[in-house]
């Protein structure tokens, strides 16, 4: 867990206020900041995600401009969302334990500060009394009633460190290893059990894994082929070239959207395992003809965008299919400028669809939508959002989008299957079942051969599984097919 190490004029350092005392014990009123804007930020940030199903990444820029927070503050304000959104199943444990109540009994203004405040006193280095204050200030603005509870709580809570409060509230280690790490690691038991599972086994390295998926990832550039270069491009961001992706640049700090090479359309955001996955396909060997390329899934873009870049140099073009409209528009900017068309469909009408034609694609990426535990990492929320039953819906749309683009392939042709999931029913079982049941004649493709040389950690083959803690990538999924007949 990344752990906030500043001093912040927001954090520990400021003076306590007296706002409360001014205005007869009310304090500021929610959705209000006035006294301390930071810590205001990141409770309407978690009462955006828990009331109103927001994304924090969505929901927390506009909170931030609108509060007026910028460069420590601003980090603080981000630090205590994610941070408290990430930690929130063992947070609850903790405030569960120490109020001797379970969290849903607990009003959730109330129990969001809470959160916020355990966050602080367990994770950072806000001093105890100040954590403890601030809390108590901010339940006072949002849920008056329970501002001598919350003192108490908070009080119990700081009698101990983050270590002992785990000793206290996890299993026993021995006894059930796997909701031991769900508490210790901040996940959900069903995640860890799918991790574990997706990794052999190996609680040890299911332990890395999870540790990976706490710390914020940095930022990924792709240098759109043909349009920029990495090694240039990491020069003038003052990035770094990526370790594997010929187009990936990490970028150290800084708001990638002030970029020019962003606006310009020299580069854009991209995680670079998802290069690699787009990459791969374009990359495979291939007879025959190589003109027409298909992205079945295709928004918000960042694949399409890339794909359609290696098209330009290839003298290929791209047809980029998404079902949503709002998303389609995105992929439309994605690929401006581009030798790529941009259809509003389902991916699952191609042999109906005149521009979906049966066996008319040449290579075909179904970047499949899925559960997307494997990009926990910048969603903090999700991991508690997700549930089991997701896995039904998803599995069925995902086997019948690959049939679609097995379809959609010539004899011959290649097809990449992905996910950024690492979910075994949502890779290799989906993969499996979409072949077998739509009886399809397919060999596999050794993806390990079209990935860059030497890159550690892709297991047997032929499919691929790649992962935070071994390649600093989302954990994405790829499989690629052979079409024979
Ligand atoms: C994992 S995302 C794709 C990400 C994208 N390839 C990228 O790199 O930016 C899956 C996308 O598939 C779209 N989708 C879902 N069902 C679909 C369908 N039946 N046909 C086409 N697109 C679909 C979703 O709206 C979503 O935008």
């Amino acid at each position: 867990m990344t752990s906030f190490r500043g001093g912040s004029s927001s954090g520990a350092a400021k003076p306590r206020h007296h706002d409360r005392d001014a205005r007869g014990g009310r304090g500021p009123r929610a959705g209000r900041p006035a006294h301390d804007p930071a810590r205001m930020t990141a409770y309407q940030a978690l009462l955006a995600v828990h009331r109103d199903d927001a994304y924090a990444n969505l929901v927390l820029p506009g909170l931030l401009r609108e509060a007026g927070l910028f460069g420590r503050d601003a980090a603080f304000a981000t630090e205590l969302t994610y941070g408290t959104l990430r930690a929130r199943g063992t947070l609850d444990r903790i405030i569960e334990s120490a109020a001797d109540r379970d969290v849903s009994r607990i009003d959730p203004p109330a129990r969001d500060a809470l959160r916020l405040g355990a966050y602080q006193l367990l994770h950072t280095r806000v001093p105890a009394h100040a954590a403890v204050a601030s809390t108590v200030d901010l339940v006072h603005s949002v849920a008056p009633g329970a501002a001598g509870f919350a003192n108490a709580v908070m009080r119990r809570i700081a009698e101990h460190d983050l270590d002992a409060w785990l000793a206290k509230v996890a299993p026993a280690e021995q006894e059930d290893p796997v909701g031991h790490l769900a508490v210790t690691q901040h996940h959900p038991e069903w995640i860890v059990r799918a991790f574990r599972e997706a990794l052999g086994g190996d609680l040890a390295e299911t332990e890395r894994l999870l540790a990976a998926d706490n710390e914020r990832p940095e930022v990924h550039l792709c240098a759109r082929p043909g349009r920029a270069d990495a090694v240039e491009l990491a020069d003038t961001v003052g990035g770094m070239p990526g370790a594997f992706s010929p187009y990936a640049v990490y970028l150290g700090g800084g708001s990638p959207g002030e970029l020019v090479e962003i606006k310009t359309g020299r580069a854009h955001v991209q995680d670079e395992g998802s290069q690699l996955v787009a990459t791969a396909l374009a990359q495979a060997p291939l007879d025959g003809r190589d003109e027409r390329w298909l992205d079945l899934c295709a928004g918000p873009g960042g694949k399409a965008g890339l794909l359609a870049a290696l098209a330009a140099q290839r003298g290929a073009h791209l047809t980029a299919v998404e079902v949503t409209e709002h998303r389609a528009r995105m992929v439309e900017a994605a690929v401006r400028g581009m030798p790529a068309t941009v259809l509003c469909a389902d991916g699952r009408s191609v042999g109906t669809d005149h521009d979906l034609p049966a066996g008319g694609f040449d290579r075909v990426l179904v970047d499949a939508p899925c559960t997307g535990l494997g990009s926990l990492r910048r969603r903090p929320e999700s991991r508690w959002r997700r549930q089991p039953s997701d896995l039904p819906p998803l599995t069925k749309l995902q086997r019948e989008l690959l049939g679609a683009a097995l379809r959609a392939v010539r004899p011959g042709g290649l097809v990449a299957y992905v996910t950024c999931s690492p979910h075994l029913v949502e890779t290799k079982v989906s993969v499996s079942e979409a072949v077998r049941r739509g009886g399809f004649d397919v060999d596999f493709v050794d993806a390990r051969e079209v990935l860059p040389a030497g890159m550690p950690g892709l297991g047997d083959g032929p499919t691929v599984q790649l992962w935070p803690h071994k390649h600093g990538t989302d954990a994405m999924f790829i499989a690629l097919l052979r079409r024979n007949a």
